[in-house]
């Protein structure tokens, strides 16, 4: 009773085939949403997925609401997303309760005390760019697409403070296993699609619904992850008393707090944590900044101003920091104009209600689904004066200095916020000035698409560049 509006539920697949024939027609799950709400209640609406019911709201009121309600911090619990961690439900982005809450906090501090969000982590990010930009030298005047390198540099950052190592760029198996993250984000919908809500399918066509795949990389970044702990194990076993056993990264921290017998800290979280980091941080971040050099490819004109105001800051043979952030506004109302239009979780991973609870005036039963859709409120012409258009002017005030907006939610809100904001941000900041600094970015492609590649976190079709040397 009192259940959002929304299409009628079909025996045993509930509105799916109707969601499939809207996404094939529209491109892409978010936009099918947005166009199906006009039809029932534009800021909230209800489908049923297998046994799954889902809620996917769209105003920002609705959606601060699912963010911010107590009520509505659980997590799904189904195949798709347990696959990832050899069938069990473990680590921070899939979890709930008190063991989510517990393993935040503890991620959270020690991936502080190892950089995060301080100028340590700044200055891995500008040595990553060093070596990225080296990488760059050798390809000048030629053809190239940004976005694996890119990965590769924001993982290396998150694995120094995870693992405390980092991954050669050119590895065969670090570009391997971002090929298959690439397409496990491109072939995949944030919902899991029919493997999420009908796991048997994967006996009768393990190709068409992605379980190849799916498997194909949980068993390579799990060699990969445990390996690296097995590593961590051995060396703790060799500290003797008086040897400093000070953590040198996440694990080492995470093996210490199971060595005093906290009995949530096992292996499998331990595993789980690990690829939730891999899984979180990098397609997202390097996605974004794609989408930021295709913008700047597409709008010449604010490419040149961007240039102009970074070399009123940054002489010829200085290096890009956070820091100039605030002298750099167009920089900062740019890429954030880049967010908004091109938001890579457009469907914010799906929350669970935890206890039957209302939203917008609904019911809203124990365990159904929430989905907060980001596109459509980064698209509302009520908060946003010609959504459509690349206007990063609206982030400036009249006089050229930045103009804070609080509609814009790309990283989500309240307390399951984003806990990569600070990495990203700085990461996206440093490159963006760095490449734009030495390079100006043009294409010979004369039919670069504007519209992105649908899946968990969407990016731009792959396009090439020529980067100009901006200096002899
Ligand atoms: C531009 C880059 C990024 C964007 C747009 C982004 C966006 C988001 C969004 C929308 C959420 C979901 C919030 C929710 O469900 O309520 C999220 C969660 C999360 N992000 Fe990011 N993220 C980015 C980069 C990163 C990085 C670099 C890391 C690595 C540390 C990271 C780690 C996480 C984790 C662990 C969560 C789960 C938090 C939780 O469930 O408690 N993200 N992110």
């Amino acid at each position: 009773a009192n259940f959002p509006p929304g299409p009628a539920w079909l025996p045993i697949v509930g509105t799916l085939p109707l969601i499939k024939k809207l996404c094939a027609k529209y491109g892409s799950q978010h936009v099918a949403l947005d166009k199906l709400r006009h039809s029932y209640n534009p800021d909230i609406i209800s489908l049923k997925f297998g046994s799954e019911k889902f809620i996917v709201v769209f105003s920002q009121e609705l959606i601060k609401d699912v963010f911010t309600l107590k009520a509505l911090q659980g997590r799904p619990d189904n195949f798709f997303i347990k696959m990832r961690t050899n069938g069990k439900r473990a680590g921070v982005t899939m979890t709930d309760g008190p063991l989510w809450y517990e393993h935040r906090q503890f991620l959270i501090k020690h991936l502080r005390q190892l950089g995060l969000g301080k100028n340590l982590m700044e200055a891995m990010i500008l040595d990553e760019f060093l070596a990225f930009e080296k990488h760059l030298d050798s390809q000048v005047y030629q053809e190239i697409q940004f976005s694996q390198k890119v990965a590769g540099s924001v993982l290396n950052v998150l694995w120094i403070m995870v693992a405390g190592y980092k991954f050669d760029l050119n590895s065969g198996k670090l570009s391997n296993i971002l090929g298959l993250m690439g397409m496990r984000a491109r072939a995949f919908q944030i919902t899991g699609g029919p493997l999420g809500f009908f796991p048997w399918l994967r006996f009768i066509a393990p190709d068409l619904v992605g379980y190849t795949l799916l498997k194909s990389l949980s068993d390579q970044l799990y060699s990969l992850v445990n390996e690296t702990i097995m590593d961590h194990k051995e060396r703790l076993k060799h500290i003797g008393p008086g040897d400093d056993s000070t953590p040198r990264d996440f694990i080492d921290a995470f093996l210490l707090e199971m060595e005093r017998g906290n009995e949530t800290y096992t292996d499998d979280q331990l595993l789980a944590i690990c690829l939730d980091m891999f899984i979180a941080g990098s397609e997202t971040t390097s996605n974004t900044l794609d989408f930021a050099f295709l913008n700047m490819v597409l709008h010449p004109d604010v490419q040149t101003r961007v240039q102009e105001q970074i070399d009123s800051v940054l002489g010829p043979d200085e290096k890009p920091t956070y820091a100039l952030k605030t002298k750099l506004p167009l920089v900062e109302a740019v890429l954030l104009e880049c967010q908004r239009m091109y938001n890579v979780i457009p469907l914010s991973g799906a929350h669970r209600a935890t206890e039957d609870t209302k939203l917008g005036g609904y019911n809203i039963p124990k365990d159904t689904l929430i989905m907060s859709c980001l596109y459509s409120m980064h698209y509302n012409p009520d908060l946003w004066d010609e959504p459509d258009k690349f206007k990063p002017e609206r982030f400036l005030n009249p006089n050229g200095s930045f103009n804070y907006c609080d509609s814009l939610y790309q990283f989500g809100f309240g307390k399951r916020r984003c806990l990569g904001e600070t990495l990203a941000r700085s990461f996206l900041f440093i490159y963006f000035v760095g490449i734009l600094h030495r390079y100006k970015i043009t294409t010979r492609d004369e039919n670069i698409s504007r519209i992105p590649l649908p899946g968990i976190s969407i990016s731009p079709r792959p396009y090439n560049v020529i980067l100009v040397p901006r200096r002899s």
